[in-house]
Formats: C-alpha cells, structure tokens, sequence
C-alpha cells in the first residue's frame, strides 16, 4: 500500500547494470545499496526515477521525435497504420478509442506488442497474434524501434534481478519461465495540448489517461522534458507529479508484482492530464512476463506474509487479454 509521499525517489541503477553477468552480485556494495532503493521505492511509492540506465540520450530523444512527427501526419495518413481486432490490437488508435474507467481517453497512441505466430499459444493468445504494423516514415522508424526496445528489456532484466534481491530471493527469480521471453508492449502516445482557458473544475474530457495501474511487471515511461503531465497517488488520494527528470525513466511497477509478491509490493494508481498548450508525446515501455506465464506467489515472499497466499494464480496472457479487449469498442 502506497505511503503519503511526496515525491518520488531517484535511483541509480548502474550498479545492477555493471554486476549483471557477476554471480556474486548481491555481494557487492553498491548492488546493495541499489536493492535496499528498490524495496524502499516499492513498499511506499510503486514508483521511482531511473538514472544510470546507459541508454544513449540521443536515442531517447530520437524515439520521442519520430513519435512526434507521426502524430503530426493527417489523419488519413495515421489511418493507413489502423489497430483493430484483426491486427491484433496493434497500430492507431484515434484520441477517445481507448477507454478507461468507462471514459474515453483524451490521447491518440500507437501500440505495439512482441510479435506473435499464429497458433502459438492456441485459443487464449489468439486476439494478440500478429506482427506491428509501423509507420513508413520516416523510413528507420521500426528499426529504431526495435533498437530501443531491445535495449529496455535488458535494462528492465538488470532492474528485475535488483528488485528479485529486494525480497530476498535468487537474483533470476523472474528469468527463464517467469519473464525470461518477455510478452513486451510499447506505446507510443500523444496528448492534444489543452487550447481553451479552464477553470479550476476538471473536465472528464481533459484527462488525457484515466487513473488506472499497469497490468504486468515494470514500466518505463520516456516523457517529453518540459511538460508535468503525468501523476501518481498518494494514499491521502493526492495526486503526486512525475515530472520529467532529464536523463531518468519513470519507472513504476505493474499488477503482476503484486500477485508475485503476494502483496508487498503494489502498483500505485496513476493518471495523465496535459494542462499544457503544447502536445505532449511519453512512450511507456512495459516489461511484463512470458504470455503463458502462470502467476502465483512465490515461496520465499509468502514466508514473510503470513504463509498463505493472498491471490488466486492468474495466467499473464489472460490477464492482458481482458484488459486489451474491454479497452476499445470495435
Ligand atoms: N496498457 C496501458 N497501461 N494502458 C493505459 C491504461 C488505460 C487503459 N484503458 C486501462 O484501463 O487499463
Ligand atoms: O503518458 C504517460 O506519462 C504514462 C502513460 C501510462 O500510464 C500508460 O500508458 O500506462
Ligand atoms: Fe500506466
């Protein structure tokens, strides 16, 4: 359960990168100090900053560029990249198609999911089978892309081997079958800039993303450097600002953590509400599980909870499968 925070911690997590392939890397001091982060950032905020990553800046920036410039296309044009149940939910989706708590969203986003074979995990993968459908232009937009993304699941393995020494199991305690062949999904999103005067009342059409927690394991968010958008919160029902922090990753944790932990660690509700004049492009990366991963609380966390576990087991896929199919109407 969240704290009252106010802030959301920064953490440096080079040491998780440089001790990766190291098998004595919970002995190393600066690996400890980063873990002992890791579980304080869990238990109170669901929520953190990652410096140190070593993703090229320029990459980082390049990724938020292209997304701009694809969203500045005509319609027509984003149209020819349409997600709908036959693309197995990947490509645009327009502003409002994405639903959450009941509402339609204020953004416009383009979604992309790990590439999945026909027939590969029979009847309860099939909505998700299916390769991205990439903008055209510019023309390096999938490989760079894919550039990032390969790049992020090693950052987020190096993050999840720090968080598996955090409840004091085996480094690799979410590797190999748990999350070792990732069902990754990166969205790139963009939010209108608000144009009219508001008033101090909200407006259910000015929430960009409504209050939601994200379904599987570790996301980290590349947000644009000069707008607040994003907000996280606190157990008084504050929203808490994740602000952009030049060279960090928002990073938060997902659904999946919860059960896997049998409840010490939780996701935080968060939102998006752009009161800014300018567009503002973020695009989350969400490391999650294998797709047929079984989900059921570990051993060595239900020894600290009481013994029993708190949540029924949950198959990753299915999990996804209802949140993806009750997000659009089609
Ligand atoms: N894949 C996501 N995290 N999407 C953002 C959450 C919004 C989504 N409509 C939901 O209700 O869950
Ligand atoms: O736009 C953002 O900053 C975060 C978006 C988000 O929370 C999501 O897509 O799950
Ligand atoms: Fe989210």
């Amino acid at each position: 359960m969240a704290t009252d925070f106010k802030s959301l911690p920064i953490i440096d997590v080079r040491a998780l990168l440089d001790r990766f392939h190291d098998p004595k890397m919970a002995e190393d001091k600066g690996v400890i100090e980063v873990v002992r982060m890791l579980h304080q950032a869990c238990r109170e905020t669901g929520f953190f900053y990652v410096k140190g990553h070593n993703i090229p800046e320029s990459l980082i920036d390049e990724v938020r560029y292209v997304t701009h410039q694809f969203f500045s296309l005509p319609f027509e044009e984003k149209m020819k990249i349409k997600m709908s149940a036959e693309t197995g939910y990947r490509g645009y989706q327009q502003i409002g198609e994405n639903i959450t708590n009941g509402k339609p969203d204020m953004h416009e986003a383009v979604d992309c999911y790990r590439e999945m074979e026909p027939g590969a995990y029979g009847d309860f993968g099939r909505p998700l089978e299916g390769s991205n459908i990439w903008p055209t232009h510019p023309p390096n937009f999938k490989q760079l892309m894919e550039e990032y993304i390969g790049l992020l699941i090693d950052l987020s393995r190096a993050i999840m081997r720090g968080m598996a020494l955090a409840l004091g199991g085996p480094a690799d305690a979410f590797e190999g079958k748990k999350a070792g062949d990732t069902f990754w999904v990166l969205r790139l999103i963009g939010y209108p800039g608000c144009t009219h005067h508001k008033s101090m009342e909200m407006q259910d059409s000015d929430i960009g993303c409504g209050a939601h927690t994200d379904y599987g394991l570790l996301t980290l968010v590349n947000q644009d450097p000069d707008i607040s958008a994003l907000q996280v919160r606190n157990r008084s029902g504050e929203w808490i600002s994740a602000m952009p922090i030049p060279g960090t990753f928002v990073c938060n944790i997902g659904d999946m953590l919860k059960i896997w932990t049998n409840g010490l660690y939780e996701p935080t509700l968060h939102r998006v509400i752009n009161n800014s004049s300018k567009y503002r492009v973020s695009i989350p990366f969400f490391y999650e599980p294998n797709f047929d991963t079984v989900v059921e609380p570990f051993d060595f966390c239900k020894q600290k909870t009481g013994k029993i576990a708190k949540f029924e087991r949950v198959v990753y896929g299915d999990h996804l499968v209802r949140k993806v199919t009750t997000n659009f109407v089609m």
